[in-house]
């Protein structure tokens, strides 16, 4: 590709061979479709065993409130994507206007649905929906988007793995592993702390021995620039089109981009374009390894969660988890810690929470069941 007049001051220096080669790579740049499509064929394999053994597949609901077109087309990819993997899929739409009791209950439907093993609510929510008791109340088991609490509490833990990892920072792991790029003993920056994508790839680039920086809003942008030209991996998570310039990058260094930006683009039929949050021909002339937009991590996303699915599925059809969603535990006994709880404290004290939540739940919709 020939590099575009930019008005930045783009580094001079010559493109940089790859930092491994890999039949997932063309030239330096990291082709997410085709690694993901080798998860989702992975995917179907196991799927496709699980059926001949236990004559039922993995089943995955996705709960979504409001009628955002983005989240109807991520929606729509993701019930495709799990047809295509023989992933048995389940829906509930609600409208605008429903209340939190009402999606509260739907999640409470799921976690009870033995053939529903993984479930997702679609974000972002309503605003007057309250996100962080909808994610706290899906069944730990079923989280396949890694969101609850105690998953998140493990993810940060030594010593402890949660049951699921937020699909879209493992999608860029994998990303990284399955084209050879090193992670163990190397410094990584991560550019954004959004709950969804930056702080759990920080706390899973440190779960896999990467020493971490994590750059934000507040950071001034020099700061942020310094730091990234440190990395020899950058995950670019920022919401911005186009912050991660070519001077922000060692050469050499991997540039793994989770942005997904509409710009105007009047070539377009749609009038718009897909752009990351770093600027691709600039990073690329820079980075050993760079992911595209559209194209790179996006994919993976839906990937990962094809594949965490089915791996909840496994858990459940060979009996590793319970079916029912959680043991009732009744009256005082749901005050006390579960043995699994005692083993990390962290999580208990979320745990915690989610009692006094779930006490108050119970309440509010103990009419409806
Ligand atoms: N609970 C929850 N879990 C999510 O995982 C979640 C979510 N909410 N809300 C919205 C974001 C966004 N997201 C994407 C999935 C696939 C692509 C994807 O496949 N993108 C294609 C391009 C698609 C296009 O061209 O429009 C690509 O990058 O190649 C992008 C973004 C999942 N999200």
């Amino acid at each position: 590709m020939s590099t575009p007049a930019t008005t930045s001051a783009a580094p001079a220096a010559p493109a940089i061979a790859p930092a491994a080669s890999s039949p997932f790579m063309n030239g330096n740049v990291i082709d997410g479709k085709a690694v993901a499509a080798k998860i989702r064929e992975e995917t179907a394999a196991k799927v496709a065993e699980l059926k001949a053994k236990y004559g039922k597949v993995p089943g995955l609901a996705v709960v979504i409130v409001g009628e955002r077109k983005d989240s109807q087309t991520y929606v729509r990819m993701k019930k495709k994507a799990c047809e295509e993997v023989g992933i048995a899929s389940f829906g509930a739409d609600l409208p605008d206007t429903a209340t939190q009791d009402e999606v509260l209950a739907v999640v409470a439907g799921f976690n009870a649905h033995p053939d529903v093993h993984g479930i997702l609510v679609q974000l972002p929510l309503p605003k007057h929906i309250d996100e962080q008791a909808v994610l706290g109340a899906i069944s730990v088991e079923k989280d396949v988007d890694g969101f609850h609490p105690l998953n998140i509490g493990r993810l940060a833990m030594k010593g402890r793995e949660p049951l699921f990892t937020p699909c879209t920072p493992l999608g860029c792991m994998v990303l990284l592993e399955r084209c050879g790029i090193p992670i163990k003993g190397k410094r990584a920056v991560v550019v954004g702390r959004s709950n969804i994508v930056g702080m759990p790839a920080a706390l899973l680039l440190n779960k896999r021995d990467a020493a971490v920086t994590v750059v934000h809003s507040a950071t001034p942008k020099a700061d942020a620039e310094a730091m990234c030209r440190q990395a020899d991996i950058i995950i670019a998570a920022a919401g911005q089109a186009q912050l991660v310039r070519g001077s922000w990058v060692k050469p050499g260094a991997a540039v793994i981009d989770v942005g997904t930006n509409p710009i105007d683009d009047k070539t377009k039929a749609s009038g718009y374009r897909l752009v990351g949050d770093a600027h691709f021909e600039e990073c690329k002339a820079v980075a050993g390894a760079i992911t595209p937009v559209p194209g790179g991590v996006g994919p993976m996303t839906i990937a990962i969660l094809l594949r965490n699915t089915a791996d909840s599925g496994e858990r459940f059809l060979t009996g590793t988890v319970k079916v029912s969603s959680k043991p009732q535990r009744k009256g005082l006994a749901r005050l006390l810690p579960t043995r699994d709880q005692l083993a990390s404290p962290l999580p208990l004290l979320a745990a915690a929470v989610g009692v006094a939540a779930g006490a108050v739940l119970q309440r509010a919709t103990a009419g409806r069941r």
